[in-house]
């Protein structure tokens, strides 16, 4: 069955709300259907960008509580009062930078699909880990507990990122052929826990060094159904630029 692509722009700690409002005027109108385009944003950014019609807007984590003592924290009932119905969830810099593990990226899972929130878990290995051929070791395992008593019916409202983090902000996309290797193989993680026909309804992106010139390439291996973009993301005409790149 063909899967739809789905490119999120992952606009990390960048962009006030006046950069957030002129972004979604100059790209909201001009997108096509080659995919469905989004970008996450900062919190405080959300409700201006919500003000786009077309791009699908996600935050960047949320909290695994309802709500509680949990300072700095922002829990999905916020988000969905906000009208969000999409989060990023286990980026490898929340892994890095902010003690996530994949323990609470579960409870996140859960947490996000219990109130109607569609999670794009981020999955990857570092580059030590890629030297030492651990990658498909690494990514299942990070799957494998991701998933840990997610319901089947809800697998296919999820999105997996997979992102090396040796090719994240550093210019080194992986090769089509790697890329479509480990996706290609998270994929077959996904069968193993639910069966081949709920795998082949999820989308799974990749991400690290995406940009206008590489897109195309890279969406058309086919278990590729996506990118989630960095860098590439944050400037209006380079956004634009993967929009067409999307229509060649
Ligand atoms: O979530 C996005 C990734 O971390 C990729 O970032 P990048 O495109 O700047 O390498």
């Amino acid at each position: 069955m063909a899967r739809k692509p789905i490119v999120v722009g992952n606009w990390k700690m960048n962009k006030t709300i006046a950069e957030t409002k002129a972004f979604v005027a100059a790209v909201d109108d001009k997108l096509n259907d080659k995919a469905d385009w989004g970008i996450a944003t900062p919190y405080l950014d959300l409700p201006a960008a919500k003000e786009a019609k077309h791009l699908i807007v996600a935050a960047e984590d949320m909290h695994f509580k309802d709500s509680g003592a949990y300072t700095g924290a922002v829990s999905a009932a916020m988000l969905k009062e906000i009208g969000v119905d999409w989060t990023i969830l286990g980026h490898s810099e929340r892994r890095q930078y902010f003690g996530e593990t994949d323990e609470t990226v579960n409870l996140k899972m859960l947490q996000a699909l219990k109130n109607g929130i569609n999670p794009i878990v981020c999955v990857g290995e570092s580059e030590a880990q890629y030297d030492a051929g651990e990658t498909h070791d690494v990514v299942k395992t990070q799957v494998v507990a991701a998933y840990k008593d997610v319901a089947k019916e809800d697998v296919e409202k999820t999105v997996i990122a997979y992102e090396p983090i040796w090719a994240i902000g550093t210019g080194k996309t992986a090769t089509n052929e790697i890329a479509q290797d480990v996706c290609g193989y998270i994929r077959s993680v996904v069968a193993e826990l639910y069966g081949q026909e709920t795998a082949d309804k999820v989308r799974i992106q990749y991400g690290g060094s995406v940009k206008p010139n590489t897109i195309k390439e890279l969406l058309a291996q086919p278990d590729i159904d996506g990118a989630l973009v960095g860098g590439a993301s944050l400037k209006e005409d380079s956004y634009l630029a993967m929009v067409a790149a999307l229509d060649d």
